[in-house]
């Protein structure tokens, strides 16, 4: 009898919260209607046709199947996905879309607390305090650092030799990027610490493949507990196995400070001694670090993976990349920040490598009221997917784009084209904090390993990899990359 009346309770409280849900959502349900491709179900969404769909089908297969822009509905959530480049900068730049897309909410359980989810009041004065750190003068001080560390890279690209490119690449990121934050350096590229790039890996696998189970709401999200527990055991030992290593960081770095008082040299340093209304305790300083080291060396180190299987491919333009570093750096000179301004083919080498595979190939805005984008308006409630991945190869904004070419990126070819065709960056007041950063680095980086190695690839084309994604971008299998020493 009790059974009975709690079913019924439920089955009146599901309904309830349906109907109020459909009808508080009836214009964006008129709004969806014009570009999903599937037949919506109440609850459910379209939960039964995606289910089985990993985060790159969603988000980009999809479109470029069936052409963008396009929705759908993961449970009560639409999705509105687009590839224009000037509805992506309206959105990115619009005041009623300073919060994330609900998407976002899966990165949750990995730093609830961090920059990147905030909402707009707490984000405001933790941003302006952030930035301080990435001055001109603080980020040249980092180059020694980057170049130390990528002599170590050079040693590991001795043996990579196809296998476990990302491995290598985002452990040189991390050494680089923990090293700018603590003034120790963790030897990831050397010791045991390498480990760490697999937790992280290991979460971004679980959650791409498994997103419409985890961001349908509630109950499709207890449903992939219940269903998929071993998974959900690995993400979470993962995770925290990852939060362990941050906070290890954080430790050793009060442990310097309380030795010399004096010191406050890098960004840890800053949050550390912050203002308490910035960071009030050590949970949430552990959340910004999970999000910096994550944020800076999982994107440096996959770009650094996939430039490299380019030049790979195109043996002219390394050629010419070549005798730019030699010209202006010379065979085995230590790489300065002086140096780095003059390195202009680099910088487009860069640049093109990062339209053609941006690591971060979405980003995602809620829109908390009515947005209008040319004669369109989207309504409050819809999630945004700002496909940069899509704007970077849309057609009506690039020739060829599927061609390596980086003198796109000569100033006269950049002023023939809108401004907003190309954001690996994002744009407006929620952009990326540390791209000034990841220039720098990367070039230190690809001077060093191309004054060292000839870089070979057997692909035809960039259409021969198959990509994942979760956050950043990497593929479903080992990319065909080998490097040869120069002498
Ligand atoms: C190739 C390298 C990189 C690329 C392509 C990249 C790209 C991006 C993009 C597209 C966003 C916007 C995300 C969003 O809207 O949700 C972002 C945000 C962010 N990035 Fe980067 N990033 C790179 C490297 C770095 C580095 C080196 C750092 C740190 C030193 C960093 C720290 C951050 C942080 C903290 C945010 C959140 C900013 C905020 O919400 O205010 N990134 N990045």
């Amino acid at each position: 009898m009790v059974l009975e009346q709690t079913l019924a309770v439920l089955l009146i409280a599901v309904a309830l919260w349906t109907i109020i849900s459909l009808y508080t959502k009836r214009n964006i349900i008129r709004f969806g209607k014009k570009y999903s491709h599937y037949t919506f179900y109440p609850i459910f969404g379209h939960y039964f046709q995606l289910r089985n769909k990993s985060m790159f089908d969603i988000c980009i297969n999809e479109g470029i199947k069936k052409g963008f822009p396009y929705g759908c509905w993961l449970g009560h959530n639409f999705y509105y996905a687009t590839d224009d480049g000037e509805e992506i900068q309206t959105i990115l730049t619009h005041p009623n879309s300073w919060q994330k897309s609900e998407f976002y909410n899966t990165f949750r359980i990995g730093a609830w607390n961090s920059i990147l989810l905030l909402p707009e009041k707490l984000w405001k004065p933790r941003r302006k305090f952030l930035a301080k750190n990435f001055s001109q003068p603080i980020l040249n001080s980092y180059v020694q650092i980057f170049y130390r560390n990528s002599e170590t890279l050079i040693e590991k690209l001795k043996d990579v030799q196809n296998k476990n490119l990302f491995e290598t690449f985002v452990c040189y990121a991390y050494d680089s990027f923990c090293e700018t934050m603590t003034n120790k350096n963790y030897n990831i590229q050397t010791e045991e610490g390498s480990e760490v790039v697999k937790w992280i890996d290991h979460c971004q696998e679980i959650l791409g493949d498994n997103i419409v189970r985890v961001g349908s709401g509630f109950f499709f999200a207890v449903l992939f507990v219940l269903t998929k527990t071993p998974k959900v055991f690995q993400l979470f030992k993962s995770i925290l196995l990852y939060r362990n290593f941050t906070q290890q960081l954080i430790v050793d770095r009060e442990q310097e400070l309380k030795k010399n008082i004096d010191e406050n040299k890098t960004l840890l340093d800053s949050i550390i001694k912050a203002d308490k209304k910035l960071y009030f305790n050590r949970t949430i300083i552990n959340d910004e670090l999970v999000t910096f080291t994550f944020a800076a060396a999982d994107t440096s180190g996959n770009t650094l993976a996939f430039l490299s299987t380019l030049l790979g491919m195109h043996p002219n333009i390394q050629n010419k990349l070549y005798e730019e570093i030699l010209e202006e750096i010379g065979p085995d000179r230590p790489i300065e920040a002086s140096n780095l301004h003059s390195l202009k083919y680099t910088e487009r080498v860069i640049l093109e490598t990062l339209r053609l595979i941006p690591v971060i190939p979405t980003v995602g805005r809620y829109i908390a009221d009515d947005i209008i984008c040319g004669t369109k308006t989207i309504p409050k409630g819809v999630n945004t997917v700002l496909n940069i991945f899509g704007l970077h190869r849309n057609k009506k904004y690039w020739t060829d784009p599927l061609k390596f070419d980086p003198d796109r990126f000569l100033p006269e070819e950049i002023a023939k084209r809108p401004s907003y065709c190309y954001f690996p960056f994002s744009i407006g007041p929620r952009n990326c904090i540390g791209k000034t950063y990841a220039l720098m680095n990367l070039k230190v980086a690809v001077a060093n390993i191309v004054r060292n190695y000839e870089i070979v690839s057997n692909y035809k084309s960039v259409e021969e990899i198959d990509f994942r994604i979760f956050m950043t971008i990497k593929t479903k299998h080992n990319l065909d990359c080998r490097f040869k020493p120069r002498k």
